[in-house]
């Protein structure tokens, strides 16, 4: 499915920047095992990947979704994006072999897009990612030009090296008071996200675990903010976190009940 330009209507006008969210596809779920990339499994009845893409489509502040997904199973996607009338996907693409990869493909889909335009980075496998969390990212864009969503550590989180005979050595505790786990969507503004890829790309040492990381590695005087999480806002990873990832569903579900009575 090609890029194309958004329906008017809920797009960008001329003093408010477009904003894409890409949901990131592109991975096979090794530590998930299965036959199938783990964005495919049902959750809910839904695939994991219908729920990400939903929550975008859904937030107002996004005016299109682009999709990147693993090569061999592009096909699956566009029949998920079309069966389930998800009006803002404008395109479904392959993804990279990597997941640093993958949002450089998602970086080339909007190339067309204005240096000062939004491109929010979402992983597919965070499927319960809130409206109030897409909302808190992009309002903290009007000030920053990168921006991660994040959540404090409950869990003191502490440096290991290698040890003898392959054990494993405490190396470092740091404060835990400074310490979060980083989360997606993490939000840019596309002139910075595209220096900071430019750099990033050229180097051939480039590993990266998250895009704001690569920002703070190749712009380094490119402020990254952090804003509000969701506890819930889980990365399905591991056996198990489907289960994981249905139960938080269903409390959700029955706290708006909750609230309505
Ligand atoms: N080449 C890749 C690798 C990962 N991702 C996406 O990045 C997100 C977070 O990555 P991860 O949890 O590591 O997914 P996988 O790479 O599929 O898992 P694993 O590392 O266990 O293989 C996922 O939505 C995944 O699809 C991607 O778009 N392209
Ligand atoms: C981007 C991320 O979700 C932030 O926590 C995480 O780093 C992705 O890592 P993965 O190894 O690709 O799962």
């Amino acid at each position: 499915m090609p890029v194309e330009e958004s329906a008017p209507g809920g797009a960008a006008g001329a003093d408010r920047p477009h904003v894409t969210a890409a949901v990131l596809a592109g991975g096979v779920g090794a530590r998930m095992g299965g036959g199938l990339p783990k964005q495919l499994l049902p959750l809910a009845g839904r695939a994991v990947l219908e729920h990400a893409v939903a929550a975008f489509c859904a937030a107002p502040e996004v005016d299109d979704v682009i999709v990147l997904m693993v090569g061999e199973h592009l096909a699956e996607a566009e029949r998920i994006v079309a069966g389930a009338d998800l009006a803002k996907v404008s395109a479904v693409l392959p993804g990279g072999a990597t997941r640093t990869a993958t949002s450089a493909a998602a970086l080339a889909a909007v190339s067309h897009r204005r240096d000062s335009d939004l491109l929010l980075l979402h992983d597919a496998a965070r499927p319960l990612v809130t409206r109030a969390v897409i909302s808190g990212c992009v309002a903290a864009l009007a000030t920053a030009g990168a921006v991660g969503v994040a959540v404090p550590s409950g869990d003191t989180v502490v440096e290991v090296a290698a040890g003898p005979g392959g054990t494993e050595m405490l190396r470092a505790v740091p404060p835990r008071a400074s310490l979060r786990r980083m989360q997606t969507p993490q939000g840019f503004r596309l002139g910075v996200l595209r220096r900071a890829y430019e750099s990033a790309l050229a180097d051939p040492a480039l590993v990266a675990t998250d895009d704001c990381g690569v920002v703070l590695r190749y712009l380094p005087g490119e402020p990254v903010r952090v804003v509000e999480g969701d506890e819930a806002n889980i990365k399905i990873t591991h056996p198990g976190d489907v289960e994981v990832a249905e139960v938080l569903l269903r409390l959700r579900a029955e706290a708006a009940a909750e609230a309505l009575r």
